[in-house]
C-alpha cells in the first residue's frame, strides 16, 4: 500500500538515510528497528512530511490499483504539489515519542481540534472524537483533562489522535516506552485491533519483545540502510541455530573450546555467554558434551528476535541467504 523507495537524506555532510526501500502493506504490523541513530525518525518525519528527502520516492498504492506517487522532495514545498501533499497527509495518522496533545484541554476538545486541523467540519470532529475516543477504551474520560489521565491513557489519546482523520496507515514512534506492563498491553491490544480493521501501522520500538509479538514484518536499519527484512520466522535464519544455550561457566574458555571442536558457533550477549545449538538438543545431551568441565547452570531457549537482531546490526561481513531453501528474508547490504 506505502511504497518507500531509494530514500536519501543528509544532514549537511552526514548521509543519513542511504537508499531506504520498504513498503507496508493494509493491515499490517510492520516494525521498523535499529539502533540509536539509525534513522528511524528522521524516515518517519518525511513519511509524515516533516521533512524532505533528498531523494526518493512515496508511493501509495490504492485499491483500484491507481498509484499516487510523491517525490519527497516537494512534501513541504511551497511552490509544488501543495494540495497532493495534503491528500498524502490525510493518509497518514501518526503519534510521536512525545504527546502532542493539549494538556489542559479534554480528551474531547482535543479531539475535535486535531479533527479540525485536518480539515473535518464541527459535527464530523464531534463524532469521530466520541469514535476514536471508544476505540481506544476512553470513552469514560471523554470530559476528563488530558494532563489528569495515567502515562498509558496518555499514549491511548495520542493514538486517538493519530486515527481522528481515519488514515490508513498510523505510525506509532515507540508507542510503549515508559509505560508499566499493564499500559503496554492495552497498547498492544489496541495495536492488534487497529490491524484487525485493516489499518496498516509502522512501529518503531526498542522493545524486541514488543516487536516480536505484534509485527508481522520487520525491517532493521542501521545507518540509514535497510541491512534484513522479512518475517520473524524468515529473519530466524539469520541465525545460525536451531536454539540457544546460555552458559553460565567458570570454565568459558573451555566450553568455547569445546563448543568449536563440537561445531557449536558461539557468541556473548552482553555478559551471557551463548552456544548456538544447530540442532534441538536435550539438556542431558548438551551437558554430556562438556563433560568434564564445570557447568553452574545450563538454559535452553528458542531464537529470539533479540538474537536475530543482535546478529543482523552486530555482523561486520556481509550476510548472504543463497541456498534454494534459505528463508525469503530479504538481503540487502
Ligand atoms: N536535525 C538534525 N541535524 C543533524 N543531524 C541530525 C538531525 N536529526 C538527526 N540527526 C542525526 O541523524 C541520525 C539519525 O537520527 P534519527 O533521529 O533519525 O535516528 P533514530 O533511529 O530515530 O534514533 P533513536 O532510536 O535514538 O530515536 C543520527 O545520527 C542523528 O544524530
Amino acid at each position: 500500500m506505502l511504497e518507500v523507495r531509494k530514500i536519501c537524506k543528509a544532514y549537511g555532510n552526514k548521509q543519513v538515510l542511504q537508499d531506504l526501500s520498504f513498503a507496508i502493506n493494509a493491515g499490517e504490523v510492520y516494525g521498523l528497528l535499529g539502533p540509536n541513530g539509525a534513522g528511524k525518525t528522521t524516515t518517519i518525519s518525511i513519511l509524515c512530511g516533516l521533512l524532505q528527502a533528498d531523494h526518493g520516492e512515496l508511493i501509495w498504492h490504492d485499491h483500484q490499483e491507481r498509484d499516487s506517487r510523491i517525490n519527497p522532495q516537494f512534501i513541504n514545498s511551497p511552490r509544488r504539489n501543495l494540495s497532493q501533499s495534503k491528500s498524502w497527509r490525510s493518509l497518514i495518522g501518526i503519534a510521536p515519542q512525545e504527546n502532542i496533545f493539549y494538556k489542559n484541554l479534554t480528551c474531547a476538545e482535543n479531539l475535535i481540534f486535531f479533527g479540525k486541523l485536518y480539515g473535518l467540519t464541527d459535527r464530523l470532529s464531534r463524532q469521530r472524537a466520541v469514535n476514536c475516543l471508544d476505540l481506544v477504551g476512553l470513552s469514560d474520560r471523554i470530559d476528563s483533562i488530558a494532563e489528569k489521565l495515567s502515562g498509558g491513557m496518555q499514549r491511548r489519546l495520542s493514538m486517538a489522535i493519530a486515527l481522528v482523520h481515519q488514515p490508513l496507515l498510523v505510525i506509532l514512534d515507540e508507542p510503549t516506552t515508559g509505560l508499566d506492563i499493564e499500559a503496554r498491553y492495552e497498547i498492544w491490544e489496541l495495536i492488534r485491533k487497529l490491524s484487525s480493521q485493516d489499518t496498516a501501522i509502522l512501529l518503531t520500538t526498542h522493545m524486541l519483545e514488543e516487536a516480536e509479538r505484534l509485527c508481522q514484518r520487520i525491517g532493521i536499519i542501521k545507518q540509514g540502510q535497510l541491512l534484513a527484512e522479512g518475517s520473524l520466522q524468515e529473519l530466524r535464519g539469520y541465525v545460525p541455530a536451531q536454539e540457544i544455550a546460555i552458559v553460565q561457566t567458570p570454565c568459558e574458555d573451555l566450553v568455547i573450546a569445546r563448543s568449536l571442536e563440537l561445531g557449536f558457533a558461539y557468541r556473548h550477549y552482553g555478559k551471557d555467554l551463548a552456544l548456538l545449538l544447530p540442532r534441538t538438543m536435550e539438556l542431558k545431551e548438551i551437558l554430556e558434551c562438556f563433560d568434564g568441565i564445570v557447568i553452574d547452570s545450563l538454559m535452553r531457549q528458542p531464537v529470539r528476535l533479540e538474537n536475530i537482531y543482535i546478529e543482523i546490526t552486530q555482523t561486520k561481513s556481509k550476510l548472504s541467504l543463497q541456498k534454494d531453501d534459505s528463508p525469503k528474508a530479504i538481503l540487502l547490504m
